[in-house]
């Protein structure tokens, strides 16, 4: 039976860890701000927006929280970007992805002045991510790193297995994976929907990372034994809870866990982290801006 790897009680350290930097920043009279934005009503949207927005009031951000209708036009969204970049109030911000089909994602992130885009998905971002000179790792990857360093899971030297190659997880995760560092000198393969024998790629890594949004797509046939399972994914299907739905991940989490050395649930396990690590580059985003410089755990 493996570890259970718990993101919440990990989150929580990193929240709490993060309050002297809060407080060095507070002795400056500087307060973090961190803006959402969302666009439309997707209700898993919302949902995470509210609970980012709780977060800030937990540890002391000051949240701002920008909503538009579904049917706002492409220049009322880059109004909204002009305004937060230009608002000292707010130090770092995002745009809830997916947007409406009336807007170009890719045009909402370029016009993110790259200082506040603590999401990390600016090019310019991007750009010195990869040259390993980054200034806000995305927040996903860099919870899962978090994560694995705390239940000293070892990357060096690890064949880590991504499923998956977006921009906002596979890639990054890839690329933090690679660099020459502690939480890096993994060797990293990607798997993507055009792999072939995905099974043989999943069954010889010592760490794999689920990422494609396909409900329980890898089951425990496909983990080696011991290895460590990350499971990224997060769908809701419907059921008759009051709820009305259910979290599913991309891992079949009965049959993983019985191979698997550890492994995160869903929900409980990588969604917590992400936002932490928001708060954390949030956080980060005002040292930069407000030149005071803070310890970040
Ligand atoms: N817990 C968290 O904090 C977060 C969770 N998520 C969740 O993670 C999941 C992935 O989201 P995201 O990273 O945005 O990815 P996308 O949905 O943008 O892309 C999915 C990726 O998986 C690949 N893929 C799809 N089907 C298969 C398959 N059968 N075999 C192998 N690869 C496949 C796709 O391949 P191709 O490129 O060829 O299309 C693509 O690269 C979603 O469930 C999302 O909700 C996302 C962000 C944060
Ligand atoms: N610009 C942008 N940046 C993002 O970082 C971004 C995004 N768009 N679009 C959607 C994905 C998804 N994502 C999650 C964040 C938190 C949880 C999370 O906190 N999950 C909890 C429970 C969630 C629940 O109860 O619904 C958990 O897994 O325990 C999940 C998923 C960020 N994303």
């Amino acid at each position: 039976m493996a570890t259970i790897i718990d993101g919440n009680a990990v989150a929580s350290a990193i929240r709490d860890d993060l309050g002297a930097a809060i407080g060095t920043l507070g002795d400056e009279g500087v307060t973090p701000g961190l803006a959402t934005v969302l666009v439309g009503d997707d209700p898993a949207s919302e949902t995470y927006v509210n609970m980012k927005q709780r977060d800030c009031e937990e540890v002391g951000l000051n949240g701002i929280h920008v909503d538009l209708p579904g049917d706002a036009s492409p220049e009322e969204l880059y109004d909204a970007i002009e305004d937060l970049n230009a608002d000292p109030a707010v130090h770092g911000y995002l745009v809830q992805d997916p947007v409406p089909e009336q807007i170009d994602y890719r045009e909402v992130i370029r016009r993110i002045d790259p200082a506040k885009d603590v999401d990390g998905f600016h090019p310019e971002n991007v750009g010195r991510l990869v040259a390993g000179d980054a200034r806000f790792k995305p927040c996903t990857p860099h919870g899962i790193q978090k994560l694995l360093a705390a239940y000293d899971v070892e990357t060096e030297g690890a064949d880590v297995t991504i499923v998956g190659r977006s921009d906002i997880v596979g890639k990054p995760m890839a690329n933090l994976l690679l660099q020459k560092s502690h939480d890096g000198n993994a060797t990293v393969t990607v798997c993507h929907s055009r792999t072939e024998d995905l099974a043989a790629k999943t069954r010889r890594a010592d760490i794999v990372i689920a990422a494609c949004g396909v409900t329980e797509l890898i089951d425990g046939s496909m983990i080696g034994e011991g290895a460590t399972v990350i499971d990224v994914g997060i769908s809701r299907v419907e059921d008759d809870s009051e709820k009305g739905y259910e979290l599913v991940g991309d891992v079949e989490f009965e049959s993983a866990k019985e191979v698997a050395g550890a492994i995160t649930p869903v929900p409980g396990g990588v969604g917590p982290m992400t936002r932490a690590m928001l708060l954390y580059n949030t956080v980060s985003a005002a040292s930069l801006q407000e030149s005071v410089p803070v310890d970040l755990p």
